[in-house]
């Protein structure tokens, strides 16, 4: 990879972004990835994206995302809003203007509201078992054996897997130990990422995200998606919901199925480095 890097955050799901524009699309090795994501050894980071050349001629640019372990992702929330600064400060696109960008998973629509703010068309939530992959028949709920318990969960593709556990309290420590243990579940024949949400109302959910290939983040937009789709899905929701993360607040707005949904937070700068 080039040497040169931004590094960026969204709630504290933060980012090592790369400019690879003018370079032909590539895959990166895993384990230079996961080298670098290292936070003792390496830049560390939860995900690396990369903006390129757009491939489908409709949208603007392309992003590429990957783990801190090198696995690659469909999609990333927090990610996208950054990437939309990224290319805002730039000069690649303007402001309080729908630019269409193409993820790994199809394309998603940004508007920069200000270099800190970003909203984003993150499309329409599916929940077609087939299309998470989630190695079960349809459902509302599923319900699983683990770790010596039966866990109930919503399920939802925002272009990566996502299972949803409503719980009474994120803090609590069957949620350390469920996180690991449903991430990497054989029905989710991919992995998934789980969040463990606490409704506190209906237009307030808490939420906490195992993420597959990143382990436990500050943030992670797509879950806080996922969460709120599903506590929608169940009659558990408002339209508009604020999502609590550790690491900060997302604003989450779905009116139900055959809508695209919202999603609007920060976008921060960090530094910029060179490896
Ligand atoms: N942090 C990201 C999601 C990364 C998803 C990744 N862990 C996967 O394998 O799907 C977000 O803000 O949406």
């Amino acid at each position: 990879m080039p040497s040169r890097f931004t590094k960026m955050h969204g709630i504290g799901n933060d980012f090592v972004i790369v400019d690879w524009r003018e370079d032909p699309p590539r895959v990166p090795n895993a384990a230079r990835v996961a080298a670098l994501a290292d936070r003792h050894t390496g830049i560390g980071f939860d995900q690396l994206i990369s903006i390129e050349a757009a491939r489908d001629p409709s949208c603007a640019f392309y992003y590429g995302i990957w783990n801190a372990d090198g696995s690659p992702s469909g999609q990333c929330g927090n990610g996208v809003r950054c990437v939309a600064a990224w290319l805002y400060r730039d000069g690649a696109i303007d402001r309080n203007t729908d630019v269409r960008l193409e993820s790994p998973s199809g394309p998603v629509t940004v508007r920069v509201l200000d270099e800190g703010t970003v909203v984003v068309d993150m499309g329409e939530p599916d929940f077609d078992p087939a299309s998470l992959p989630l190695d079960l028949p349809a459902h509302a709920t599923y319900t699983v054996h683990v770790d010596g318990e039966d866990v109930t969960f919503g399920a939802v593709s925002m272009g990566n897997p996502h299972g949803v556990v409503f719980v009474d309290d994120v803090s609590d420590p069957r949620v350390d130990r469920l996180g690991p243990l449903l991430t990497s579940h054989p029905v989710f024949p991919e992995g998934a990422n789980i969040g463990f949400a606490q409704r506190l109302g209906p237009d307030r959910i808490r939420l906490r995200v195992h993420e597959r290939g990143s382990g436990w983040t500050r943030a992670c937009g797509t879950g806080a998606c996922a969460a709120a789709a599903v506590a929608h899905a169940l009659g558990l929701a408002a339209p508009v919901v604020a999502v609590e993360l550790p690491g900060g607040t997302l604003t989450i707005e779905w009116h139900g199925p055959g809508r695209t949904l919202w999603m609007t937070g920060p976008a921060a700068f960090v530094f910029e480095g060179e490896v």
